[in-house]
C-alpha cells in the first residue's frame, strides 16, 4: 500500500481506554499506522513495545510506536482519551473543569501542527469535550465526533438480547441525550428486527414495560457498578470507538448515536449530545431524525439543558 493510502491514527492518551481501543485496533487490523502520545512518555513507549510483539499474531502490519506532536500533521484521525476518569462517588460532569484544561493544551499542540483530519474524542464528560473541541478547532462539525451513546446503546441491545433470547444485533434500540445521568432510551423506535419493542413485550410471558424502565437504569448506572468493582470501564469503550474507527475508514454509512453537533435553541454554536447519526469517511454524514413522542422528546430536551447548564458553568 503507498504511504499516501495509510489509515494513520494518533492517540493521545494511553491510559486503559485509550490502550483498549489500540487493543481492539490492532485485533481488528483497522489502521496501518498507530501514534501513542501520553504525558507520560515513558507509558507510551512501554505500550507500543507491549503492542508491537502482537503484531505477529495479528494477520496485518500495523506499524505503532510512541511519538510527538508533529506526527498530527498527516494524520486522518486523532484520538482523545487523555484526562482524568471517574472515581467512586464522582459522575462525569464532575471531571470537566480539569478535563477541559488538560483538552486546551493537547489540542493547542494538535493544531499548532497542521492537523486536518477527523475528531474522536471519548474523554469525560465526552459531549461537553466534543463540544469543547469543536469550538476550540473551528473544524466542521462533521470532523468533531464524541463517543457519545454508543457504549450505552452496546449495552442495551446486550441487556435486550439477554432478556428476549435474540442476537443483540437484531435489537435495533438506542440510548440517546447525554452520556450519563440524563440520557434515556426512546422506547417508542426500539425493534426487535422490525418488531416494536412493545409487541414482543406484550407477547412475553411476564414482560412489563417496568422491566423495560429497568434495564433502561441498568444501562445508566452500568459505569457506576463497574467503577465500584473494578475502579475503571474500558474494554465495552474501546470497542465502540474502535467500531465507529471501522464506520470512519470503511466509508460505510453505518449509524451509530455518537455525540454530534446540534444546532437548535441550545448555545450560540449549538451542542454535543448523542444522537443516531451516519457515519462514513467525511465523519458525521447526517443526523438521524427519529418520530420521537411528546415524553422522549421532553427527556432529550432536558438532556440538551443539562449539558448546556452545565458546559455555561466553566
Ligand atoms: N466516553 C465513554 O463512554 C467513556 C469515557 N471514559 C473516559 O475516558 C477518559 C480516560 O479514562 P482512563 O483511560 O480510564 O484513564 P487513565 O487515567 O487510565 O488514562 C488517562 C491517560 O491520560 C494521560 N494524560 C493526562 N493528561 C495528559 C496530557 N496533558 N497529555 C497527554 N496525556 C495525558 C494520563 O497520563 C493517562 O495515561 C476518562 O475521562 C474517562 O472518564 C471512560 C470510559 C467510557
Ligand atoms: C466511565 C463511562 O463513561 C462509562 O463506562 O460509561
Amino acid at each position: 500500500m503507498e504511504k499516501a493510502d495509510k489509515r494513520k491514527i494518533v492517540l493521545i492518551g494511553t491510559g486503559m481506554v485509550g490502550m483498549s481501543y489500540a487493543y481492539a485496533l490492532l485485533n481488528q487490523n483497522l489502521c496501518d499506522e498507530l501514534v501513542l502520545i501520553d504525558i507520560n512518555k515513558k507509558r507510551a513507549e512501554g505500550e507500543a513495545m507491549d503492542l508491537n510483539h502482537g503484531v505477529a499474531f495479528s494477520g496485518g502490519n500495523m506499524e505503532i510506536y510512541a511519538g510527538e506532536y508533529t506526527d498530527c500533521c498527516n494524520a486522518d484521525l486523532v484520538v482523545l482519551t487523555a484526562g482524568l476518569p471517574q472515581k467512586e462517588g464522582q459522575n462525569r460532569l464532575d471531571l470537566l473543569k480539569e478535563n477541559r484544561k488538560i483538552f486546551e493544551r493537547i489540542l493547542q499542540s494538535v493544531l499548532e501542527n497542521g492537523f486536518h483530519g477527523i475528531f474522536l474524542v471519548a474523554t469525560n464528560p465526552v459531549d461537553i469535550m466534543t463540544r469543547i473541541v469543536y469550538e476550540i478547532s473551528g473544524f466542521p462539525p462533521e470532523k468533531v465526533i464524541g463517543t457519545g451513546t454508543a457504549l450505552d446503546t452496546a449495552r442495551l441491545r446486550y441487556l435486550l438480547g439477554e432478556k428476549f433470547m435474540i442476537d443483540p444485533r437484531n435489537m435495533h434500540a438506542y440510548v440517546m441525550g447525554e452520556h450519563g445521568d440524563s440520557e434515556f432510551v426512546p422506547w417508542s423506535q426500539a425493534m426487535m428486527a422490525t418488531k416494536p419493542i412493545f409487541d414482543l413485550c406484550g407477547e412475553t410471558e411476564g414482560c412489563h414495560f417496568q422491566e423495560l424502565l429497568e434495564l433502561e437504569e441498568e444501562v445508566r448506572m452500568a459505569a457506576y457498578k463497574i467503577i465500584e468493582a473494578k475502579k475503571a470501564t474500558y474494554y465495552g469503550i474501546g470497542m465502540a470507538m474502535a467500531r465507529i474507527t471501522k464506520a470512519i475508514f470503511g466509508n460505510e454509512y453505518s449509524v451509530l448515536t455518537v455525540s454530534a453537533h446540534l444546532q437548535g435553541e441550545y448555545g450560540e454554536n449549538g451542542i454535543y449530545i448523542g444522537i443516531p447519526c451516519v457515519v462514513n469517511r467525511m465523519g458525521i454524514q447526517r443526523i438521524v431524525e427519529l418520530p420521537l413522542g411528546s415524553e422522549e422528546k421532553q427527556r432529550l430536551h432536558s438532556s440538551c439543558e443539562t449539558l448546556e447548564n452545565t458546559y455555561r458553568e466553566i
